[in-house]
């Protein structure tokens, strides 16, 4: 099953058919919305709006532990993240798609982990998101005509403000290509839950570093996402028949994640934390 999570702009899915939205409770609290189930071209998926359906919450109000589980709890083992991010690169221009391979975690006051308090673990995130994923996404781009970029490190702040200037010059001397406030924890609890994550972030500005450009507006960026709204509706149509399709997902390392992750001895680990963790540790914990 595919999850798209959708970010600043994307509330729906375009064409999505026999839809139903539906709530899905989690030990890890409350979700941003409902979950949206639908058809695509005859193949089902569940969306939900990263910020609420209104937008209602700000980045760091978002409960990403509970997105996660529930996601999971509706059986999904992929994740489509889309996301609107700043450019830290001149290459890098408003309307650009970047499929983010790296990031760089400025976040400070969010939960980033479903594990500790009675059960320990410690995952890889040296490759944090989904390679196979990633790779479909590009080629489903290019066979629809959409130009994007395979790899990009994406700048995780906590916002809900944008950068300072010297923020901004700072991460540019890192390297990074562009800078969001969202896709960190969601991958990193997307890679303890054993999904697989891709991030496909829509450039919308320069943030404010850029000395031909002015600095960043909400306003900029709606009208940006706006344009690009069709492109992203798109991939998204022409990638999940791709992901679908993709038999060696079942086989892939990110649904392998905890195999040997969990450090606490099945004797010492809390039987509260293991009934929070059904879900999302489920596969491992039942092998004792
Ligand atoms: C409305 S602009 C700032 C906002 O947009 C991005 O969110 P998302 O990744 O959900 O598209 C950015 O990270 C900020 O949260
Ligand atoms: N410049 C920027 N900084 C942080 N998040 C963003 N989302 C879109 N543009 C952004």
């Amino acid at each position: 099953m595919i999850g798209i999570i959708g970010g600043s702009g994307i509330y729906n899915i375009e064409g999505l058919k026999d839809i139903h939205w539906k709530t899905i409770s989690s030990p890890f609290g409350t979700p941003s919305d409902a979950l949206l189930y639908g058809k695509l071209n005859g193949e089902e998926l569940v969306f939900l709006p990263r910020h609420g359906r209104d937008h209602k919450l700000s980045p760091g109000e978002i409960n990403y532990r509970a997105n996660i589980d529930v996601l999971k709890r509706a059986g999904v083992t992929d994740i489509l993240s889309v996301s609107a991010v700043g450019s830290l690169k001149e290459n890098l221009s408003p309307g650009t798609f970047v499929i983010v391979d790296q990031y760089i975690d400025r976040t400070v006051s969010r939960e980033r982990s479903f594990f500790g308090k009675g059960c320990v673990a410690h995952v890889s995130m040296a490759h944090p998101t989904c390679r196979r994923l990633s790779r479909l996404i590009h080629q489903a781009a290019a066979h629809a005509g959409i130009g994007t970029v395979l790899g990009g490190t994406y700048l995780a702040m906590e916002g809900p403000q944008f950068s300072t200037l010297a923020e901004s010059e700072m991460y540019r001397s890192w390297n990074c290509d562009v800078i969001g406030m969202t896709n960190i924890p969601e991958a990193k609890l997307a890679r303890e839950a054993e999904m697989c994550y891709a991030s496909i972030a829509m450039v919308t500005d320069y943030d404010c570093w850029h000395p031909e450009h002015d600095q960043v507006t909400v306003q900029q960026i709606i009208r940006i996402l706006t344009e690009n709204a069709l492109k992203a509706q798109k991939l998204v149509k022409e990638v999940i028949p791709q992901i679908h399709n993709d038999l060696s997902g079942q086989s892939c390392s990110c649904r392998f994640a905890l195999e040997n992750a969990i450090i606490t001895a099945p004797d010492n680990r809390d039987p509260d934390k293991i009934r929070e963790l059904d879900a999302v540790a489920g596969r491992i914990l039942k092998k004792g």
